[in-house]
């Protein structure tokens, strides 16, 4: 039978990006993604912006909702300090079995634990299943609707601190209307828009990065 995207796209890292460098399985992704078949990756120019923004935040705990193939993975586990906890959650069982192979080659599997399920069930779990008190830094990246119930998850389950830092992906295409309007009209955050484009085309869509205030 047919090979999947995200299969192709693991072949093509394994052929072109150098075993342990997280660095050249970035830009195999971007390659392949430019190159030969577009997918769903945060992408270089939000990349850049993600990568910025991780730095800043220098986080002890992180969770990813949504890792796909685990290129935002990639990208965020190469910039953490070692002993952060990074949890990235993934409800498709094949494209789990492809992110690991990916995070693998870039010799970040130690860095960060792919768990497979639906952030509705699993954000409710942090606590008892994983020790996570609050999140410093959460990436939201996962089905678009589902970015303003959890983001209330996250509240009600008492995950984030004063200064935990959501960014969100896609705010503009395909969109996340009712999570912007939230966060912009909530006292209890500060935001920040950053404009760029869908990944590997010249669409419009940005980040919003959202600081809990507690
Ligand atoms: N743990 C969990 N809990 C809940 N849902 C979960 C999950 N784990 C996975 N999912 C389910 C996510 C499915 C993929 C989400 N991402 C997207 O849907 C997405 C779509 C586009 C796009 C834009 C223009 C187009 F023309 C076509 C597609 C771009 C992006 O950057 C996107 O992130
Ligand atoms: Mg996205």
């Amino acid at each position: 039978t047919r090979s999947t995207r995200p299969q192709r796209m693991l072949k093509a890292v394994q052929k072109n990006a150098t075993k342990g460098s997280p660095e050249s399985v970035i830009s195999a992704i971007d390659y392949f993604c430019k190159h030969s078949e577009w997918a769903m990756n945060v992408g270089d120019e939000k990349g850049s912006i993600l990568d910025s923004v991780v730095t800043e935040v220098n986080p002890s705990t992180v969770l990813e909702l949504g890792t796909y193939c685990g290129y935002s993975t990639v990208r965020i586990a190469r910039l953490l300090s070692p002993g952060t906890k990074f949890i990235t959650l993934e409800f498709n069982p094949a494209n789990v079995t492809v992110a690991r192979q990916i995070i693998a080659h870039a010799g970040l599997q130690d860095k960060v634990t792919v768990v497979e399920g639906s952030s509705g069930d699993l954000i409710p779990q942090m606590k008892e299943r994983f020790g996570i008190t609050t999140f410093d830094f959460i990436f939201l990246d996962h089905w678009k609707d589902r970015y303003l119930p959890d983001i209330k998850l996250f509240e009600e389950c008492g995950l984030l601190r004063k200064g935990s830092v959501l960014l969100a992906d896609n705010v503009i295409c395909p969109g996340a209307p009712e999570y912007l309007e939230y966060v912009r009209n909530s006292p209890r955050y500060e935001n920040r828009y950053y404009p760029a484009h869908l990944e590997y085309t010249k669409v419009e869509d940005g980040l919003e990065k959202s600081v809990f205030l507690g």
